[in-house]
């Protein structure tokens, strides 16, 4: 790399590699290059094809240009390997993409001793066991793992699940929109555009996942919803949720970009269904709910005006908590639940907790 990079001011500032540079990891670079994120350096970085990696710091602003310039093949030993020559006491890989390989490497870097931010949901919101191998691992490794991102991109939905659940409060159930793509798709789909020009729209935007087929399909929901559960202390798989996919069976399998070029084909039944939906005075949207015998579910419903979800703006998510201390009345959570921004500061506030409880 030309840039000179700055030296590491001590031993207690934490050293980040970071995966992904696409909407999220690029919002990140941005954030890294600002006053906030003082005390945390940058050592390497990778897209699915190309990565840089230096130990002594790579200057965020710089990372696409030595990406572009990059002859170094994609191996994340190599950027573990910057993190241990960097000398900082706290090293730290953020998974910015939405890779089920790196997910799959989570729990063995937190063995290994490097904290782990990630705004990626395959590693926690998919195999029961995976969830318990990853938590194993970090008390193993005495590292920590940053999900902040992986739920209502960093909404305070986590924290305070996770301190309700401390204080010995019980999770009963949990209602809501969870997707901001498809929170902003039902937002909009009024009938005067088709809802294949709305997921265009979604897509550049930077709300849905890289295969839109993932949010469509429930399966991001699904993991969100097993994320909160699991949190709280309910020990769900992915079996014990019942989703409702929008995507009609033959774009399921086809490749993502043959999906790209077909997506029009979701556009006859999903506006028959709004249509009904209008003659009968409701609106489509997609709600998630684990109710109180523990069975959860995904899927597009038909609510009424005065619902809440029908009255959500944008990309806004909606988490109603019903627990034994907030049985009559649900804590309720709300507001944007996707883009680069919301989500980049929830990966930025994942590593300054870091940073703060390493440094104490
Ligand atoms: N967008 C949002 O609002 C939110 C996103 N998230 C999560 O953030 C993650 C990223 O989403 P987003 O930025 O929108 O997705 P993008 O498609 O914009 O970016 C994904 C990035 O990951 C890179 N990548 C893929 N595989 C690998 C790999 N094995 N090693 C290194 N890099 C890899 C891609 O590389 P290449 O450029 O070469 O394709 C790309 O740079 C997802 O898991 C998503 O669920 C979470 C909350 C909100
Ligand atoms: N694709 C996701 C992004 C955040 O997790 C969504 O639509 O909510």
């Amino acid at each position: 790399m030309s840039a000179a990079p700055k030296l590491f001011a001590c031993p207690k500032d934490t050293a980040i590699v970071l995966l992904g540079t696409g909407v999220v990891g690029c919002a990140l670079l941005r954030l890294l290059a600002t006053p906030a994120a003082s005390g945390l350096y940058l050592v390497g970085a990778a897209n699915s094809r190309r990565q840089i990696a230096n130990a002594r710091g790579v200057v965020p602003t710089q990372v696409f240009a030595a990406l572009g310039a990059s002859t170094l093949p994609r191996d994340d030993a190599a950027l573990l390997a910057a993190l241990d020559a960097s000398g900082a006491s706290c090293r730290v890989v953020v998974d910015a993409t939405a890779s089920g390989e790196e997910a799959a490497q989570h729990a063995a870097w937190l063995a290994a001793g490097f904290h782990v931010v990630s705004a990626n949901k395959a590693a926690t919101g998919e195999k029961l066991s995976a969830w318990q191998d990853l938590h194993r691992a970090a008390a193993r490794g005495a590292v920590s793992y940053g999900d902040a991102a992986t739920v209502g991109a960093g909404l305070p939905v986590l924290s305070t699940l996770r301190r309700l659940h401390a204080c010995g409060d019980r999770l009963l159930a949990l209602d809501g929109v969870f997707s901001g793509s498809l929170s902003w798709l039902f937002n909009h789909f009024d009938g005067s555009r088709p809802f294949s020009a709305l997921l265009r729209d979604a897509r550049a935007f930077g709300y849905t996942e890289p295969d839109p087929r993932i949010d469509l399909g429930g399966a991001d929901v699904a993991r969100k919803l097993l994320i909160l559960a699991r949190s709280a202390g309910h020990a769900l798989d992915v079996a014990d949720v019942e989703i409702e996919s929008l995507v009609p069976p033959q774009l399921r399998d086809i490749d993502m970009a043959d999906f790209l070029n077909r997506m029009e084909e979701l556009d006859g039944e999903i506006e028959a269904r709004r249509a009904q939906a209008a003659r009968e005075g409701g609106v489509l949207r997609f709600l998630a709910r684990l109710d109180e015998r523990g069975r959860a579910h995904v899927g597009l419903t038909q609510v009424a005006p005065t619902h809440p979800a029908a009255r959500l703006a944008g990309t806004d998510n909606l988490f109603a908590l019903t627990t034994q201390r907030y049985q009559v009345q649900p804590l309720v959570i709300q507001g944007p639940g996707a883009g680069p921004e919301v989500t980049a500061q929830a990966l930025l506030g994942d590593l300054l907790t870091l940073r703060r409880n390493v440094a104490a």
